[in-house]
């Protein structure tokens, strides 16, 4: 999918919604362990009743990998049941030296097809480059995550004053463009989220931190939104597990909705 693509998605469900998908075998609603695949059932239905809500999904690979070989055929599986209209982000976290690099992009990108998928930078040009060079296909960078330690390194200044993740954002813009490069700036670091902006004004940002984490919607539109809105804001937690009964997917359905309702008043404030 390209900008263009995910921006009118974007109007035309009013929302920059990302339902993330972190199934826990442990989380899930107990009449699903019966199935054949708990976690593709439990996937799948989210799916369904989130998608007119929702114009990203984000299965984080952790939860598939810990199932074993057989988290992968989920994995893809849960894949394959998304709306073709919808952004796909592998939330892989992946990066290694360049040989390294072009085979975990060719898993994601060629063996899956994600649309995206997120990579971290601490390695660099030639850890990040391979995953750039497929069409349509996008790196989502860890630029300033939500997590307590990102201010570890993430915040640390150089000599002028200036904190490592601008370095990454001036950087790596050399790399990737708008087109195929998008940040990871998480929800729960306020008027930082604008600074951010400041160094990449056209780049999308996927925001993760809302619902379970605290952050603020409203902060994120205020300081993050652009022209093409530039934002997914996802949220993985307060969606999938908001009721953990039989009626999770209706449920779920009724948190993506409210926050699409917030989405479409803050497109309608700042776009
Ligand atoms: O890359 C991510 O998606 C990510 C980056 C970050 O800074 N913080 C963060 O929480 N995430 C992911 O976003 C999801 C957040 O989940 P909830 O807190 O349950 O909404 C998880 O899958 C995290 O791994």
């Amino acid at each position: 999918m390209n900008r263009a693509e995910l921006f009118s998605q974007i109007q035309k469900k009013s929302s920059f919604l990302c339902v993330g998908l972190d199934p826990d075998l442990a989380k899930i609603p107990s009449h699903l362990k019966n199935e054949a695949d708990p976690i593709y059932s439990f996937c799948k239905q989210i799916i369904e009743e989130t998608a007119d809500f929702a114009v990203a999904y984000k299965p984080n690979i952790a939860f598939f990998e810990a199932l074993g070989p057989k988290g992968w055929e989920t994995l893809q599986k849960v894949l394959e049941c998304m709306p073709k209209d919808v952004f796909s982000i592998a939330d892989a976290k992946r990066g290694d030296i360049g040989n390294t690099s072009k085979l975990y992009a060719k898993a994601f990108f060629e063996s899956m097809d994600f649309d995206s998928i997120t990579v971290a930078p601490y390695m660099g040009k030639d850890s990040v480059t391979p995953f750039l060079e497929f069409d349509n296909k996008w790196v989502i960078l860890l630029a300033l995550t939500s997590n307590i330690g990102s201010q570890d390194f993430q915040l640390i200044e150089d000599a002028n004053g200036k904190p490592l993740f601008k370095s990454v954002l001036e950087k790596s813009q050399e790399w990737g463009t708008p087109d195929n490069l998008m940040y990871v700036v998480g929800a729960t670091r306020g008027e930082l989220i604008g600074e951010v902006r400041k160094s990449a004004p056209d780049h999308f940002f996927l925001v993760p931190g809302v619902g379970a984490q605290g952050g603020s919607l409203s902060e994120v539109a205020k300081y993050g939104m652009n022209s093409t809105c530039g934002l997914l804001v996802n949220s993985s937690r307060g969606i999938i597990y908001a009721s953990t009964e039989k009626d999770f997917a209706k449920v779920a359905r009724q948190e993506a909705k409210k926050l699409q309702i917030e989405m479409k008043d803050l497109m309608d404030q700042y776009l």
